[in-house]
Parts: C-alpha cells; structure tokens; sequence
C-alpha cells in the first residue's frame, strides 16, 4: 500500500513531499562507558560484565523504508504506538535529520512545529512569539502586526497577563497553545505539527482544527501527529501510521484508524 500510493498522483494534485524508501538510522555513542552515572552503575550490577564489554556505538533503525506523497491541500495524520518512528520521520522532512538510505523531495522548507520547538523558558511569551516569528522568516515589522492576533488566539491572557510573564512559569498546555499559535500565524507550504494540539482543551482544539483547515484551503500541506484519534479525525483526511519504524496503512482516515484501532484493542483517547 506504501509503494502504491508514493507513486500514484491524482491529476492536477501537486506534490509538496515525496518520501522514496526513506530509512533513519540514529547513531548513540558511549553506551556501556559513563562509569560515573548512576544508571550506568546499576547497569553493571544487573548486567554484570556484558554491560562494560558493550562499548562503542550502537545503532537504532527508527525509520524502514517509508514510501510516500503528499500534495497540496492534505491535513495528513501520523498515527502508531510509542516509538514508532513518528517524530523522527518529521524531523528528517524537515531536514533536522539525515536519512541513511532512500531520498525525501520537498516543495518549499517544511516548518516543524514540536512541542519542543525552540522557543526560551526564561523570555517572556511575548519576547517568545517574536522570536519565534523572527525564526520562521517573519520580518520585525510582520510580527508587531499579527503580534495581537498569535496573542489572542493562543488565549494565554484569559487567565490573566501572563504574555508578560516568563515561559516556565506557563503549563505544558499553555506552552504548546503558544508554539501552535505563533506557528499558525505564517502560511506554510508544509506545516508538521507534533502533538502540540494534544495539550490544548476543547475550545483551543477547535480553533486550531480550523486554522489548520484555513492553511490548507491557503495551498498548504499539513501533518499532525497525534495520539489523540478524536484530533485525528476532526482534522485530517489521511493518514499515514507507522508501526516499528514501517509504514503499515496509508489511506483514507476511517480506514486506516479503524484497523489501528483494532490493533491497539480500541486504544486511542477520544
Ligand atoms: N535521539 C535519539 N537517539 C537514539 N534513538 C532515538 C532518538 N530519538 C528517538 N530514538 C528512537 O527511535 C525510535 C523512534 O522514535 P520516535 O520518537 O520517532 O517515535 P514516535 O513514534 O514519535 O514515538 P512517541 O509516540 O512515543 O512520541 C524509538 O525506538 C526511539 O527510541
């Protein structure tokens, strides 16, 4: 199913990302050195003399050749179980990640929107939406006119002035209603946001299903990984879901949610 959709175009759909037997090997270096750290002491007591001996560097396969296109228009979802490759996938899209074999083609530079997007703790949310603005090639001038509108969407200040206050002092909820909000205010060619609508409550959840549906409409491309399969549904028409690293199902979203479903015993909130 993969291979099939990578090479399938529709007439008159435009391709923004091509994904050609794309494998994503990460490289950790040191493992069984660290004699000082604790878990490396605890290993050595669990593991005996195997755990030392096992220096140097080792490899993990994250991604196995996935195969896929995505056009114009498309609100794609990327579903599968805890490490699964999801996040690393976007990453190499993004081109934050080298791909060990196969190519990834993209129209424009995709934006990826984590929720560990590098916005500062210890800056205030309001010197973060311009750094963060700044960071996504907006001009000074562009930030200070939508800096209302990021403000007001993210909804930081209906519990109070808190745009003025640091990032650490905000919840995970508010921090990623944040990042979402300051990303949404540019259109992208290609959006990728990772989880960031999982921490946000009902009413933020339905703004941003409905910014992602304005950026589409506006010729963008946009992916949402979630674990969240209700937020899959409300927002997107396909979707991709890789299990160990490979691409299991790639097709219409009841479809491919109702047999990963089935898979995770009806897990998925929502
Ligand atoms: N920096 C890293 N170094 C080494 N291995 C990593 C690194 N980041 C992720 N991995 C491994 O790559 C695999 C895929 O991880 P990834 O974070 O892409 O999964 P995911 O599907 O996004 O998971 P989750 O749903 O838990 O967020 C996992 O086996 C993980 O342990």
């Amino acid at each position: 199913m993969a291979e099939q959709s990578a090479v399938t175009g529709g007439a008159g759909r435009i391709p923004t990302v091509v994904a050609d037997r794309v494998d994503i090997v990460y490289r950790v270096n040191g493992t069984g050195v660290g004699r000082g750290s604790a878990t490396a002491a605890l290993n050595r007591i669990l593991r005996g003399k195997k755990a030392e001996q096992a220096s140097g560097v080792r490899k993990v396969h994250a991604v196995r050749s996935v195969s896929f296109t995505a056009y114009r228009g498309e609100a794609i979802g990327l579903i599968g179980t805890n490490g699964s490759g999801k996040s690393t996938l976007l990453k190499a899209v993004a081109g934050l990640l080298p791909v060990e074999h196969g190519r990834i083609y993209t129209d424009g530079q995709p934006s990826l929107l984590g929720v560990n997007a590098a916005l500062m703790n210890d800056l205030t949310g309001e010197r973060n939406v311009y750094l963060g603005g700044l960071a996504m090639g907006m001009s000074r001038e562009q930030v200070r006119e939508r800096y209302q509108e990021i403000v007001d969407f993210s909804g930081i200040n209906e519990k109070g002035d808190f745009i003025t206050l640091p990032m650490r002092t905000y919840s995970s909820g508010m921090a990623a209603r944040l990042r979402f909000s300051i990303a949404a205010a540019k259109d992208h060619d290609v959006l990728m946001i990772d989880e960031a609508l999982a921490t946000g409550d009902r009413s933020f959840q339905k703004r941003s299903e409905s910014r992602i549906r304005e950026l589409r409409k506006s010729a963008g491309t946009v992916f949402l990984v979630s674990h969240n399969n209700k937020s899959i549904r409300d927002t997107c028409d396909r979707v991709l879901w890789l299990e160990r690293g490979e691409l299991r199902m790639d097709g219409p979203t009841e479809e491919v949610l109702r047999e990963y479903e089935k898979f995770t015993g009806g897990g998925g909130k929502g």
